[in-house]
């Protein structure tokens, strides 16, 4: 029997609502402007256990503000959790928040360099790689991969963050909504790209509300209501969930 890739166990993470909310009046007077230590505490997400498989596709529904993106930066190692475990066998390929390691003073050409050394990838495979990569990314960051990053638009970044992120050979794959990386034309290749990353056998832990995505991608589905995951089965199971409660 292989041993699971991700496991979870009794996770749970605690947030601070409004940190930096001002006092409301009443608070000033009552309360003299004290506040209690528990106040605008709140778990996101609580008791959540479940296990990944190698080669897993596993898709993470659920209505907004449920925990789902809590969940996939916990298992990106991100975030740290207050209660459980998150054990994490192999290296994970953020394909999340695709533009967040980008510096905007460097071009792209720089910041492909650093952002896929940080990520592993060595100098002589970028270096051999380098134009591949940028012809992925399409023809308008092409043209202004030697220009700063801070003059591209966020969809330009996005493209060549994607780009730099789909060639790692990590076996996780981490991804927050496939549709949000671009325009049909750029989408069509990512469906590709990530189509063949599958085929090798990768696991995907995909959140998404595109029910077209989740089937196309997924075997298996965790549904998570308030933070709590209440259903893990099929991908259809966890959709049906879904659909209960925010019917059609
Ligand atoms: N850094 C943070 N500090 C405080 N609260 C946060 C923080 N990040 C998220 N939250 C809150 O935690 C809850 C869960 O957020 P999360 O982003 O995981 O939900 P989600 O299911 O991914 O939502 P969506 O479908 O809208 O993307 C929400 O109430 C959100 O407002």
């Amino acid at each position: 029997m292989p041993e699971a890739i991700i496991t979870a166990e009794g996770l749970g993470i605690r947030f601070v609502r409004n940190r930096r909310r001002q006092l409301r009046l009443r608070e000033l007077v009552i309360h003299r402007g004290v506040r209690r230590a528990e106040a605008g505490r709140f778990w996101p997400l609580r008791d959540v256990s479940f296990q990944v498989m190698p080669g897993d596709t596993v898709g993470v529904i659920g209505r907004n503000g449920t925990g789902k993106s809590t969940l996939l930066r916990l298992i990106a190692g991100v975030l740290i959790p207050d209660e459980g475990r998150i054990t994490v066998r192999g290296a994970v390929a953020p394909l999340l928040e695709l533009s967040a390691g980008f510096s905007n003073d460097l071009t792209g050409r720089e910041n492909l360099h650093l952002v896929g050394a940080l990520h592993g990838l060595s100098p002589a495979y970028l270096r051999r790689h380098c134009d591949e990569i940028v012809d992925f990314a399409g023809e308008q960051v092409a043209r202004a991969i030697d220009t700063p990053v801070r003059h591209y638009s966020s969809g330009m970044k996005v493209r060549l963050g994607f780009a730099i992120i789909s060639r790692l050979p990590h076996p996780i794959l981490l991804m927050d909504e496939v549709t949000a990386v671009g325009d049909a034309e750029f989408r069509r290749k990512c469906y590709a790209t990530i189509d063949g990353l599958l085929a090798e056998g990768r696991t995907l832990v995909l959140v998404s509300h595109n029910e077209n995505d989740l089937t196309r991608f997924c075997n298996r589905g965790l549904y998570l209501d308030g933070g709590r995951l209440t259903v893990d089965g099929t991908v259809h199971e966890a959709l049906d969930a879904y659909h209960a409660a925010v019917p059609r």
